[in-house]
């Protein structure tokens, strides 16, 4: 028997209504996400991506809509499904940074509930993950913006979960961090970690995408690859990210003075 191809993560119908007005912040939304591949999550400041990575990341129950995490129904066992997913929001805060780096990811996999024995090869491993084995004794204090972001990242790992979610990992960082950041989410993927990205860098997105979807208002603007944003939008082929993206959602490029 050939069991059928089933994605590690998908999003059924999300709907979420906020505050006291039930203003609906994400309207309907699905997505499917496999083994190794890395969707990345796009639109404009108050879209609903944070209400949608939310959700996904069990962090606030959905409205109506089902998701499904390496086979566990997030929406009823939660504590189940978080076992699988690794979420990591990145800034300069969340580590003890009078501790070593070694030393906090230590707490953190005790506070994930990573069993007492596999501990510390957990923490071994995603500090060789993420390069940092040889600064795992220095202080977090003396780490600099870019080694404090791969250490978030390697707190989204200690769990060895099927699937990462990480919510702007470049942002504030300049273009070499940037990109030391960008070839670890590709060679996290290569490992056969599935990976949903938010991004407002659109040609970072274009990078590291496999999938686009960009929502708007709380609705799916666009779902699919870069190729057929283009196709969609009637570009050519070499039209960046950029273009397709501000053509979907109907905005004038022209600056001033040209
Ligand atoms: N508690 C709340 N009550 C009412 N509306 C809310 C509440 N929280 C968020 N919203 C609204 O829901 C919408 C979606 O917000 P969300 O934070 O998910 O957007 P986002 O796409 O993550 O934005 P950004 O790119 O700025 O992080 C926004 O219009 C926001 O104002």
């Amino acid at each position: 028997m050939t069991l059928a191809f089933q994605p590690i993560f998908s999003a059924h119908n999300l709907v979420r209504d906020l505050g006291p007005k039930n203003f609906r912040a994400v309207n309907h939304v699905s997505f499917e996400i496999n083994a190794g591949q890395i969707l990345c999550f796009l639109g404009p400041n108050g879209a609903g991506k944070t209400t949608t990575i939310n959700m996904c990341s069990t962090l606030l129950a959905p409205t109506s809509g089902d998701i499904q995490v390496a086979g566990v129904d997030a929406v009823a066992q939660p504590r189940a499904a978080r076992q699988h997913i690794g979420l990591v929001l990145g800034g300069d805060r969340g580590f003890y940074s009078r501790a070593t780096a070694r030393d906090n990811l230590l707490f953190f996999a005790d506070v994930l509930g990573v069993p007492r024995k596999l501990r510390k090869e957990r923490v071994e491993d995603a500090l060789e993950a993420v390069a940092l084995t040889d600064r795992a004794d220095s202080k977090v204090q003396d780490f600099s913006r870019g080694m404090k972001q791969r250490l978030h990242i390697a707190r989204g790992l200690l769990n060895d979960p099927a699937l990462l979610f990480l919510d702007e990992p470049t942002n504030g960082l300049d273009p070499e961090l940037a990109l030391e950041v960008r070839k670890l989410v590709k060679s996290l993927a290569q490992r056969g970690t599935g990976i949903l990205l938010t991004t407002h860098y659109l040609a970072e997105a274009q990078a590291l995408a496999d999938d686009l979807l960009i929502i708007n208002e709380g609705k799916t603007a666009f779902h699919g690859t870069l190729q057929d944003l283009r196709a969609h939008s009637s570009l050519a082929d070499h039209a960046t990210l950029e273009d397709a993206y501000f053509a979907l959602l109907g905005i004038e490029t022209e600056q001033e003075g040209e």
